[in-house]
């Protein structure tokens, strides 16, 4: 083990539950920049950090020194104190005004300000507004000291303290000491495993039964993240107890107190028991009431004029199952329509549309994503929105809130959804408990798709059960441009290996390594012209992983460096640079999957072109941004393109999926070039099931699982 003793330049990353993080420190001793990485909490820009670790080399990041525990200590050089003040820790003071401060006091800033703050109005620019607002924050940054020491003990952030502070007062010490896992929902950041090391730090016992249901219920979060509802108790109980250091008999006892009181949710299914996180539990449970409420709804609709109508307007004649499809619609509370791309799903949701105008039936249109909601509103020739915002959704890091639910619902009479296939147990069971009495759900989608990123696969449970109307939507009406895509997205469907077509619409490049493929990559991009705007937006680079040669990470490295005619690796964003936004901004109104053009960077902000609006980054806001050029198979679900390049490789043996192929072939609109090994390509179309993901759904549907 060796120590470092630095300051924080740059956090690069932070892991979602605000563990691990990588960042740039400059070290005391040498001087040098170097690169730490750990799950030892996440300490503040500016600030002076010791590390205890070991130097390792990352295959592609270099050496870098891996950090094992950290210690926050207080700033003591000029630099550091400057620092410390400059990351915008103290309200009122700004990288500029740490400046003129530190240039003034030199390295007893600190002690002056602890002393005598009134002393700062000598310093240029602060006058006694100012520093009534620098000596409040200041006096608060203080007073939560202890509290950041007790913290740091346990490796975690001071930021945590400043939010504890802010939430429990002067009981925060209390908290800690008598009941320190209500922090875990009730602080943002902050994780099971910083609340444990700071709850053992401080008085807990390793058998406290809230520390076991907690540990229990972190367990159950990671099987969520792995898209699963619940878990079979015997697992959880296994790895809860590897996790917390106890005896995997005292967990099943504790664990059976807890289920027989209903404070660890339960269900049984086939003589097992399974554990749930209470919302996941209410949404699986609740929602099949909300089902079969829908489905006792029976509209009394006639389709008949409104066909007529609609036929004569597009000039076409609406298939069997498209007419089919109309009058369930009108008939029932609730209608599944699955089919694979040009298959006439928008046509439908116009046709029906149209139909239930006739019957004077307000219509919703929704979608899972943005950029869904989006496509859908240019369609259609109507509004339509997230599910979120139409839910008029309140989400924040620990909480939540859904306005329009069973006790204010939608007003509309007939609630169509697009993209369905993307939508989690979560949300599904939000979106059907705001569904009026009387009122009618159409979920539209296409089965063969990735499931959702959520926990759950509600539509495809649906199906299966067999009691929704469903249509499926079989025939291709798509001909012309895109169909050499939908032919090979109708072989992937049915296992088999794609082929190049004749009109280029579709093109399987077949290469042998790994290297040959990002080759391929960089060329395409090249003979794309990818530098130019036009071409960045209407071309789209898709990989399975983040990882590896031809992973998110590294093309987005190369393409960018390419784009700019960089030799070096090229750190943040540059004008020019593709970007996506990565989660839902109401108040900008960009949506997780916008992608834009960078336009500028300026002191920090960076401003962004989308297709309808500009928007301004501030530097702390960076984050909701990253780079586009290329982007997962994942993240493009509900996108559609106009060129999409894919790859696909043996080295990402656990994405080789048909329907990841599926999904991201299907993406464009144009054209597809597929760059893969006959090896990944052949495995991927022979690998149908998907990922089994634990959820009673179906067997509680079926009246199978008893809870
Ligand atoms: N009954 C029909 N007769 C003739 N053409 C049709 C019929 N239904 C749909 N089409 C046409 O087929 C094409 C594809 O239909 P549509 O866009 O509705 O499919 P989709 O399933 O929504 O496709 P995607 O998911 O790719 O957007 C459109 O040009 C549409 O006008």
């Amino acid at each position: 083990m060796e120590e470092l003793c630095g300051t924080v330049e740059r956090i690069v990353y932070t892991s979602p539950d605000g563990t691990f993080c990588v960042l740039r420190m400059r070290e005391k001793d040498s001087g040098k920049q170097v690169t730490v990485t750990g799950s030892m909490g996440v300490p503040s820009q500016g600030e002076s950090i010791m590390v205890r670790g070991c130097w390792t080399r990352h295959p592609r990041f270099g050496v870098q020194f891996k950090g094992q525990s950290m210690e926050v200590s207080k700033p003591e050089t000029s630099d550091e104190i400057e620092n410390y003040l400059a990351s915008g820790v103290i309200e009122g003071i700004g990288p500029a005004m740490a400046g003129r401060i530190v240039a003034h006091f030199g390295k007893d800033t600190l002690h002056i300000m602890d002393e005598n703050i009134d002393a700062l109005l000598e310093v240029p620019g602060i006058g006694e507004k100012t520093l009534q607002k620098i000596a409040a924050s200041y006096e608060e940054v203080k007073s939560t000291g202890e509290l950041i020491m007790l913290l740091q003990k346990a490796g975690i952030s001071p930021h945590i303290a400043m939010e504890m502070q802010k939430l429990y007062g002067e009981d925060a010490e209390e908290v800690i000491r008598n009941n320190p896992y209500r922090m875990l929902g009730e602080i943002p950041g902050l994780g099971f495993r910083d609340v444990d090391r700071l709850a053992l730090a401080n008085g807990t016992e390793r058998e406290d039964e809230e520390r076991i249901i907690h540990g229990m219920f972190y367990i159950l979060s990671r099987y969520a993240v792995q898209g699963h509802c619940c878990a079979p108790e015997r697992a959880v109980c296994y790895e809860a107890s590897r996790m917390l250091g106890l005896d995997e008999e005292v967990l099943r006892h504790t664990a059976a107190e807890a289920i027989s009181t209903g404070e660890i949710p339960s269900c049984q299914f086939e003589d097992m028991v399974f554990l749930y996180q209470p919302s996941l539990y209410e949404a699986e449970t609740e929602s099949v009431y909300r089902i079969r409420e829908l489905l006792e709804t029976t509209a009394e609709g006639s389709a008949t004029l409104a066909i007529e109508k609609f036929e004569k307007k597009k000039h076409i004649t609406l298939a069997p199952e498209q007419v089919q499809a109309v009058e369930a619609a009108m008939n029932s509370g609730m209608l599944i329509i699955t089919g694979g791309p040009g298959t006439g799903k928008t046509t439908l949701i116009q046709a029906i549309i149209t139909a239930a105008e006739q019957e004077n039936r307000e219509v919703r249109l929704m979608a899972p994503t943005g950029r869904a909601a989006k496509r859908l509103a240019i369609v259609t020739g109507r509004n339509a929105d997230t599910i979120h915002k139409a839910l008029e959704a309140e989400l924040s890091d620990t909480a939540n809130l859904f306005n329009k639910n069973e006790a204010d619902p939608l007003d509309e009479d007939l609630i169509i959804v697009d993209e369905a296939s993307m939508i989690d147990m979560s949300l599904f069971y939000h979106l059907i408990s705001a569904i009026k009495p009387g009122a009618s759900l159409v979920l539209v989608g296409d089965i063969d798709q990735l499931p959702p990123v959520g926990p759950g696969a509600p539509l495809k449970d649906l199906i299966a059960w067999g009691e929704v109307p469903v249509i499926r939507l079989q025939h291709i009406f798509r001909q012309g441009e895109g169909s050499g895509i939908i032919i090979n997205a109708s072989r992937v469907r049915e296992g088999q290996v794609p082929q190049s077509d004749e009109n280029g619409e579709f093109v399987f490049r077949k290469v042998s390594s790994e290297q040959e493929a990002f080759q391929q990559v960089m060329e395409l991009c090249r003979d794309c012209h990818y530098e130019y705007d036009q071409n960045k937006l209407t071309m789209q680079v898709l990989s399975p992983m983040y990882k590896g040669i031809c992973g998110v990470d590294h093309l987005n490295e190369a393409i960018q460096m390419a784009v700019h005619g960089s030799n070096e690796k090229i750190t943040g964003f540059l004008p020019g640079d593709k970007v996506m936004q990565r989660r839902n901004d109401y108040e900008k109104g960009v949506y997780n999957g916008d992608i834009g053009v960078v336009w500028a960077v300026t002191d920090g902000k960076i401003s962004v072109s989308y297709d309808d609006k500009e928007v301004t980054y501030e530097k702390e806001e960076r984050r909701d941004i990253q780079l586009a050029y290329a982007i997962t198979v994942h993240k493009s679900q509900g996108c559609e393109y106009d060129t999409v390049v894919m790859v696909l490789l043996p080295t990402q043996y656990v994405m080789l999926q048909r329907n990841l192929l599926y999904t991201g072939i299907t993406r464009a609109s144009g054209r597809t070039i597929l760059i893969s090994t006959d090896e990944a390509i052949a495995k991927a179309v022979a690998t149908h099931k998907m990922a089994g993901r634990c959820s009673l759904f179906l067997p509680l549907l079926k009246g199978e699982a008893l809870c």
